[in-house]
C-alpha cells in the first residue's frame, strides 16, 4: 500500500511509508475535520464480508468516534438505509447488539450509477450535509472512498469522484481512494488503470490494497524466513524438495459473478494474494524492512521465474457455478487453476512451486507446505 499526507497535483512520484518515523509523523500529524468513508460497491460481497466488518472493528476499537464520522455506502442497487444495514449486520461478529446497531446508525445509502454525474452529486450533497451539520470548516474535511467494486469500472467511478465529490479545499483536509486488486486483466489493461488514475490523483492520495498481505500468517513468513536460525540455513534447493502453495474455499461465487466472471480464480487469487506470498517464501533477504527494499526483493524473484509451461497447467470449473443467476450461461471462466512455477537461480534451481487453487471444496485451509527433504531423512 502506498500513501502520505500531501494533496498535490497528480505527479507520477511514487510516496510510501518508508520508516518507522514517517509512521510516527503520520500518527502525530494532528488531523481535524470529519470523516467521511464512502463504500461503492456496498451491495456487494466484498463490502459484507471485509469492508464493513473492518469498519466495525475500527469503530469498536474508537478510532471511528461517531461525532466524527459518517459511512456511506454507494452501488446501482435500489436498497432503502434499513436495506444496506440488514445486509451486513450479520457480519458484525463478536459484540453486542447495541453497539452493532450504534455502528449501524453510522451508515447510510446512496443509489446511483458508476458512469453519470446524478448519483455522484447525490452523493456529494449527502457529504456535504454531513460535513455542514458536524459544523465543518469548510473544505476542511476527509474523504475516503474505498473501491469495492470489478476494476473494469475504477476509471469511470474515479472520474466521477474527481469532477463531483473531491475535498474542496487544497490547503486542508484531504480526499483519498482505495482500489482493490486485480489492477487490470493483464499488463496492458494494468498499465491503462495506472495512467487513468495516474491523471486525476496523485500517487499520494491512492492506496492499492491486497489483503493478503495484512494476513499474520503472511507477515509472519519474514519472520520465519529471516529470523529464524534454524529455517535460514535450510530455505534452500538442497533441503527443500517441492513447495505447494494452497487456497482452498468451501462456497462457491453466491451472486458475485458480475465481478468474478470477468476476471476468473487465476486473476482473483493467484496473480495477487498467492503471487506475494510465493514472493515472500522464495525471495531472498531484503537490505531492510522498508517497503521498497522488500518490493525489490520480491521483483527479482518474479524475475527469475521461467515462463510456465501449458502442458504445467490445468483449469477447470466446478458443477453448478454457471446454475449461479449472476453467471452468464455460457461461461467458459475457471474457478480451478493447479500450475508449477520454476525459479531459476542458486537457491532454488531444479525445485517446482506448485499452485493449486480450489473454488468450491469441501475444505477450507490456506496452507504453505514445504517438504524439507535429506535434512530429517538422512
Ligand atoms: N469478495 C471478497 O472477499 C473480496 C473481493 N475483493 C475485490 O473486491 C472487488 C469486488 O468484488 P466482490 O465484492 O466480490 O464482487 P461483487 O460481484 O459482489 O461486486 C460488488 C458490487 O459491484 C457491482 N457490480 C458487480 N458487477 C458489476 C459490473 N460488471 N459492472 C458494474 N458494477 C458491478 C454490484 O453492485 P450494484 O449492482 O448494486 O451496483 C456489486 O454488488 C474485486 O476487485 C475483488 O477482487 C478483494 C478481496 C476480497
Ligand atoms: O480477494 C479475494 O479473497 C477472498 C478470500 O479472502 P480470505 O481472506 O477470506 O481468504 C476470495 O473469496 C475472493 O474471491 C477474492 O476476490
Amino acid at each position: 500500500m502506498s500513501g502520505g499526507l500531501d494533496e498535490s497535483s497528480p505527479s507520477s512520484g511514487r510516496a510510501s511509508l518508508s520508516s518507522l518515523s514517517d509512521l510516527k509523523d503520520l500518527e502525530l500529524s494532528s488531523e481535524s475535520g470529519c470523516l467521511s468513508i464512502v463504500v461503492l460497491g456496498a451491495s456487494g460481497d466484498l463490502a459484507k464480508k471485509k469492508t464493513f466488518p473492518a469498519l466495525f472493528h475500527l469503530f469498536e476499537q474508537g478510532f471511528l468516534q461517531s461525532g466524527e464520522v459518517h459511512i456511506f455506502g454507494y452501488a446501482r442497487s435500489n436498497i432503502s438505509d434499513d436495506g444496506l444495514r440488514e445486509r451486513i449486520r450479520g457480519y458484525l461478529k463478536g459484540a453486542s447488539d447495541e453497539h452493532v446497531s450504534e455502528f449501524l446508525q453510522l451508515v447510510t445509502y446512496v443509489s446511483g450509477s458508476y458512469d453519470n454525474g446524478e448519483g455522484f452529486e447525490l452523493l456529494n450533497n449527502a457529504i456535504s450535509e454531513h460535513e455542514t451539520s458536524k459544523n465543518n470548516k469548510a473544505g476542511s474535511s476527509r474523504r475516503l472512498f474505498y473501491l469495492a467494486l470489478p476494476p473494469s469500472v475504477y476509471p469511470s467511478v474515479c472520474k466521477m469522484i474527481r469532477s463531483y465529490c473531491m475535498n474542496p479545499s487544497s490547503h486542508a483536509g484531504w480526499t483519498r481512494v482505495i482500489v482493490e486488486k486485480p489492477f487490470g486483466k493483464d499488463l496492458d489493461s494494468a498499465e491503462e488503470l495506472s495512467a487513468q488514475l495516474g491523471q486525476l490523483f496523485n500517487e499520494k492520495q491512492l492506496y492499492r490494497i491486497d489483503h493478503y498481505l495484512g494476513k499474520e500468517l503472511v507477515q509472519n513468513l519474514l519472520v520465519l524466513r529471516f529470523a529464524n536460525r534454524l529455517f535460514l540455513p535450510l530455505w534452500n534447493r538442497d533441503n527443500i524438495d517441492n513447495v505447494q502453495i494452497v487456497f482452498r474455499e468451501d462456497f462457491g461465487t453466491e451472486g458475485r459473478g458480475g465481478y468474478f466472471d470477468q476476471y476468473g480464480i487465476i486473476r482473483d487469487i493467484i496473480q495477487n494474494h498467492l503471487l506475494q506470498v510465493f514472493c515472500l517464501v522464495a525471495m531472498e533477504k531484503p537490505v531492510s524492512l522498508k517497503p521498497e527494499h522488500i518490493r525489490d526483493e520480491k521483483v527479482k524473484v518474479l524475475q527469475s521465474v521461467i515462463p510456465i509451461k501449458h502442458d504445467e497447467v490445468v483449469l477447470g470449473q466446478y458443477d453448478g457455478y454457471k446454475d449461479d443467476s449472476t453467471v452468464p450461461d455460457d461461461s467458459n471462466t475457471p474457478t480451478f487453476a493447479s500450475l508449477v512455477l520454476r525459479v531459476h537461480n542458486e537457491r532454488w534451481e531444479g525445485i517446482c512451486y506448485t499452485y493449486n487453487i480450489y473454488y468450491y471444496l469441501e475444505l477450507c485451509i490456506f496452507v504453505t507446505i514445504i517438504s524439507i527433504h535429506n535434512y530429517f531423512h538422512s
